[in-house]
């Protein structure tokens, strides 16, 4: 994708401290910039509140169940103040989240923004375009449950970039992949995030896509037991 190669802003969470409502603090104040277009990686062992984190900066923190603080910001604008819909943050899940009932090409005309691209023209053209830059070209009019693993993850990340999010989240979206496949779709994925300019927060249990994502990394140890971010 050539345009929105702009810089967006820094990502960047400040004394960030999340606690759930019986009573365990999961995240204390965690404090992390992300360049734009560095990826940055949180691990720690399972449960310890990494899904948890990534939620809270998107915007969708279950608040019956838990308890926040700290901000959350790209560059100077705060985004904890936000509904998730105003984050205009970009998430990805471990299983690609397509709509069955439409095709390749629906998928990412759903995630097009009108007010860019305004006649169905431009927007099918664009839709197109990406697919080709994707080596998916042709795959316009496929049903997304024909598809193998990793053309889903690609064809959902191109979704999710195409509503030009300000920042990305990854929830361990390569997880499910086998090791050819991983390594494919994760230089996919992180050279978009870094032609775009995007700061990218990743969540994995696997020192490999840290290492590949070449930025900072926090590691989650519980209360009181997250390591500061080192490169
Ligand atoms: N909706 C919920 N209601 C109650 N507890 C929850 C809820 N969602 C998560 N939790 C609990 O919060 C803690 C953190 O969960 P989270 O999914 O963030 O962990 P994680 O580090 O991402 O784990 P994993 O590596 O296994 O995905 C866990 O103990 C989990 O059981």
């Amino acid at each position: 994708m050539s345009e929105g190669t702009a810089l967006r802003g820094a990502l960047v969470l400040e004394e960030v401290s999340i606690t759930s409502r019986v009573g365990a603090r999961l995240i204390d104040r965690l404090s992390l910039t992300v360049a734009p277009g560095t990826v940055a990686t949180v691990m720690g062992p399972s449960g310890i509140g990494k899904s948890t984190l990534l939620a809270y900066v998107a915007g969708f923190l279950d608040r019956r169940t838990f308890a926040a603080e700290g901000r959350v910001m790209i560059g100077k604008e705060r985004l904890d103040t936000l509904p998730a819909e105003a984050r205009h943050v970009g998430i990805l899940f471990q299983d690609p989240v397509l709509f069955p009932h439409l095709s390749v090409a629906g998928n990412l005309l759903f995630g097009l923004p009108r007010t860019r691209w305004r006649s169905r023209a431009q927007r099918r053209a664009r839709v197109s375009e990406v697919l080709a830059q994707a080596g998916l070209a042709g795959f316009e009019d496929r049903d997304p449950a024909t598809l193998s693993g990793g053309q889903k993850a690609r064809v959902s990340l191109l979704r999710t970039l195409l509503a030009e999010p300000r920042a990305l989240l990854l929830d361990e979206p390569f997880g499910k992949l086998d090791a050819p496949l991983r390594a494919e779709v994760r230089a996919f994925v992180f050279a978009h995030a870094r032609e775009r300019g995007l700061p990218t927060l990743l969540v994995t249990h696997d020192a490999e896509d840290a290492e590949a994502a070449g930025g900072p990394v926090v590691a989650l140890n519980g209360p009181g037991g997250v390591r500061p971010p080192c490169d």
